[in-house]
């Protein structure tokens, strides 16, 4: 396959590399520095672009690949307010696009489980949920992505909640699961899902160990989506 790198930074790079490894080519690698060379590519030599860049530069990337009729795979966190606008050029384009807040297989078993953990947990009153989630200092969003997903699948089962808060200096209403983030060198991603009452704690966490697991899933689903159409997840790749 030739893949198009959109964004080469940590997450582009190592999909480069394992890209490579499988037998791969890489059609460019465009990070901040070269987006102009996206116009001398041709399309039609491009199998399938994966996008792992920046929150401002998620929706102009993905846009370009689907307006050329290439399916884009984007890992891209902390654009999700301009979702609407990806799926009506989807629509528009007759396009094929996958989203996924998190790429490795572990957390996504973890967004089941925490989804039916939730579903357990509403049955009983005492018990007060957060979510916190730990990264690296160079990570420009907060919460995660995967936090953000966490904490729809918690809202969507307790009744008592209705929305999350980034905990801070506002303290969290009643009805507001607050998430946590923390910032602390190399962590590549852990999240803790937290149920504490008066006698006692129940968590349910992932912590990846390095960023390969993130990696491995992006190419797996680049090599599954090049006879799919619409807009994706991995509940679609997983057959959850
Ligand atoms: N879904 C998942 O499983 C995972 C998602 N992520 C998410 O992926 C994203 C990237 O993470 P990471 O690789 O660690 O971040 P990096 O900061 O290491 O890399 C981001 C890259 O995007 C490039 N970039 C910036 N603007 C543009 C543009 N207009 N067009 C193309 N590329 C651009 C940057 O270029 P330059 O180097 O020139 O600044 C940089 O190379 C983040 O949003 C992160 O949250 C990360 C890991 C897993
Ligand atoms: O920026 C990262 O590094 C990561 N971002 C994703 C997120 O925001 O959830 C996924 C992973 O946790 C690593």
């Amino acid at each position: 396959m030739n893949i198009l790198l959109l964004g080469y930074g940590k997450m582009g790079k190592l999909i480069g590399e394992l890209g490579e490894q499988r037998g791969h080519q890489i059609a460019a690698k465009i990070s901040i520095d070269n987006t102009q060379d996206l116009d001398s590519l041709d399309p039609k030599s491009i199998d399938v672009a994966i996008d792992f860049s920046q929150p401002e530069s998620a929706i102009s990337n993905i846009k370009w690949g689907l307006e050329r009729g290439i399916p884009v795979i984007s890992g891209t966190t902390g654009w999700l307010d301009r979702w609407d606008e990806i799926v009506t050029s989807v629509e528009e384009n007759d396009g094929t696009f996958f989203y996924a807040s998190n790429f490795s297989i572990g957390v996504n078993v973890l967004f089941k489980v925490n989804q039916y953990l939730a579903k357990l947990m509403n049955e009983v009153s005492d018990y007060s949920v957060t979510v916190e989630e730990i990264h690296h200092t160079a990570k420009l969003d907060a919460p995660s992505g995967t936090a953000i997903t966490i904490a729809e699948g918690i809202i969507e089962n307790m009744g008592n909640l209705d929305s999350w808060i980034l905990k801070g200096d506002t303290p969290a209403l009643e009805n507001q699961l607050p998430i946590i983030s923390k910032r602390i060198d190399p962590a590549p991603g852990t999240h803790i899902i937290s149920y504490q009452s008066k006698v006692d704690d129940l968590v349910l966490s992932h912590t990846a160990h390095s960023r390969e697991g993130f990696v491995k899933g992006a190419i797996l689903v680049a090599e599954w989506i090049t006879d799919k159409k619409g807009v994706l997840s991995m509940n679609d790749f997983l057959s959850f």
